[in-house]
């Protein structure tokens, strides 16, 4: 038989098609190999595409969901997962502990500066010694007998707000605890920082600079998922409403604080150096080498407000529906909380023995952290051994307390909320439980934070016994679904309490 043209062409493209899939394949495996042998954490588990890009982890930032889509790889994959090219994430304690500590710290990764751009902050500083200066500054005043001197003031706050809340409830038939505790720790946090309330206690409005406090939050989520991005539209100058939008806000936002630090100074130097101390009363006392610009004065108490709002009223939100929802709970709480007179003082819940209102709020603080997310840090020189892998120098390794604190060996069936699991905490309990942090880095409002918990529980389960969830203007379980950015927040953004 003779072979035509038309019979080679189809063989001919056939095997010069295969030519090209096994060039393309031969070339693949090699880049392949070659990536893993350039990828010193080619080894950590992950999937595989976050060899190449951490974008899907993004995705996950941006829409509140990345903390539970870490915890779904750590299910799948184990304790240290990869989630990006130079990232890896671990829920193990014994890790944690050589991450977060005071000696030999690992340093904030600079993802907080995109997060919080512009002035470095005790928040957002990876710079270790200016870190170190800030808090030699700003902790005394935040420690527990630093705290002291604010107490009427936070008690004040405290009573302002159990008094809405029941006025709220005579005239709308329920009331908002998500909106009175917020009102509440931003007045308190406000009052300390800057030497005066927002007053929205008062007003029961929430005010400008904090709804421009949360438009920056948004914004700051965005810059730091995608920081080139944002790099490059600022420095080609491209035309964004958005970004100018946010220019307006920020400059609003610093010339707030900024005038009212002034008023404060100005009352300061006519009344007295104690006459209306505030948590930065020592900054300005401080001189030469340990004092702080006035702009890093302004740029830290702004933290403040953001640092110490939202965290402390949404733990009070969880807390008081977690309680209303078990009615057992609630009387074993309400019982001991008898011991505390009615006109019971912060000193109280201190001096009297108060367990079960300790474990409610260590509950609270597990199964809801304020900050569930993760909590980046760059692995300092000559790298570090972490669940038995090498991480090299300049990659970022973080945990998250919303895995730490769902761990079943420390915490036995850990979606359930049982205040009781805190009667006798094993060590494992002890090392897990992270909601404030850890080492050089921890929370320095925490005092503060436990301070407006203990009050704000007792006062509200003091003078609303019966309390319970409401189902008023289609208020439901679903308004609580947990919308986890870097901060927990309730997705309906309200929590409606029956208090009669
Ligand atoms: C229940 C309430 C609170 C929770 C759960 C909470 C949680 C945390 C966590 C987990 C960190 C560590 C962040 C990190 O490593 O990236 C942190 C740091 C911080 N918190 Fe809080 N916080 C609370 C209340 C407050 C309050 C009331 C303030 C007010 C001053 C505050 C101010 C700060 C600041 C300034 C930092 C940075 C500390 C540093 O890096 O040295 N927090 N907080």
């Amino acid at each position: 038989m003779s072979t035509t043209a038309m019979d080679i062409t189809p063989e001919l493209l056939k095997s010069s098609n295969l030519y090209a899939w096994g060039t393309l394949g031969l070339v693949a495996i090699l880049l392949l190999f070659s990536s893993n042998l350039n990828d010193p954490i080619a080894n950590v588990p992950g999937p595989w595409y976050t060899k190449w890009t951490d974008l899907l982890a993004k995705y996950y930032w941006v829409t509140g969901r990345k903390p539970s889509y870490i915890h779904d790889l750590h299910h799948t994959y184990g304790p240290i997962v990869r989630v990006g090219p130079r990232e890896v994430y671990i829920a193990d304690t014994k890790a944690a502990q050589s991450i977060y500590k005071i000696k030999n710290e690992f340093p904030k990764s600079r993802w907080y500066l995109d997060f919080v751009p512009f002035v470095e902050t005790l928040f957002n500083t990876p710079d270790i010694a200016l870190h170190r200066r800030f808090r030699r500054l700003l902790s005394s005043p935040l420690s527990e007998s630093g705290l002291k001197t604010f107490l009427p003031q936070i008690e004040h706050k405290v009573n302002l707000a159990i008094q809405g809340m029941g006025e709220e409830h005579k005239t709308r038939g329920a009331t908002d605890v998500y909106k009175w505790w917020l009102f509440m720790t931003t007045d308190v946090i406000g009052e300390l920082s800057f030497g005066e309330s927002f007053r929205m206690l008062e007003s029961g409005k929430i005010n400008q600079y904090i709804t421009d406090l949360q438009s920056a939050g948004k914004m700051g989520s965005y810059r730091s998922a995608f920081p080139s991005l944002f790099g490059f539209i600022a420095r080609f100058h491209i035309p964004l409403p958005m970004l100018s939008k946010a220019r307006v806000i920020l400059q609003r936002m610093r010339n707030y604080s900024a005038e009212s630090l002034r008023r404060h100074q100005a009352i300061v130097e006519k009344e007295g150096p104690d006459s209306r101390p505030t948590v930065f009363s020592k900054v300005y006392k401080a001189e030469g080498e340990e004092s702080i610009s006035p702009d890093h004065v302004r740029s830290n108490a702004q933290s403040y407000i953001v640092a110490g709002s939202d965290t402390t009223s949404n733990t009070l939100t969880y807390l008081v529906w977690s309680v209303c929802r078990d009615p057992g709970i609630k009387s074993r709480l309400v019982k001991e909380l008898e011991l505390l007179s009615d006109d019971f003082t912060y000193d109280d819940t201190r001096s009297i023995h108060l367990p079960y209102l300790e474990h409610v709020i260590d509950e609270t603080l597990r199964r809801f952290p304020a900050a569930p997310s993760g909590l980046p840090r760059e692995v300092p020189e000559g790298g570090a051994e972490l669940c038995g892998y090498h991480i090299p120098a300049g990659y970022t390794v973080t945990t998250q307390n919303y895995s730490l604190h769902r761990d079943a060996d420390a915490f036995p069936d850990p979606e359930r909320f049982d205040p009781s699991r805190w009667e006798n905490p094993t060590q494992a309990m002890k090392d897990a439980f992270m909601p404030f942090g850890g080492g050089s880095r921890i929370c320095i409002g925490l005092h503060l934070a436990k301070v407006e918990l203990r009050l704000g529980t007792a006062r509200f389960f003091k003078a609303f016994p019966n309390a319970k969830m409401s189902s008023l203007e289609g208020m439901s379980d679903d308004d609580m679904f947990p919308k986890l950015f870097f901060l927990i927040n309730p997705q309906g953004h309200r929590c409606l309490i029956d208090l009669q």
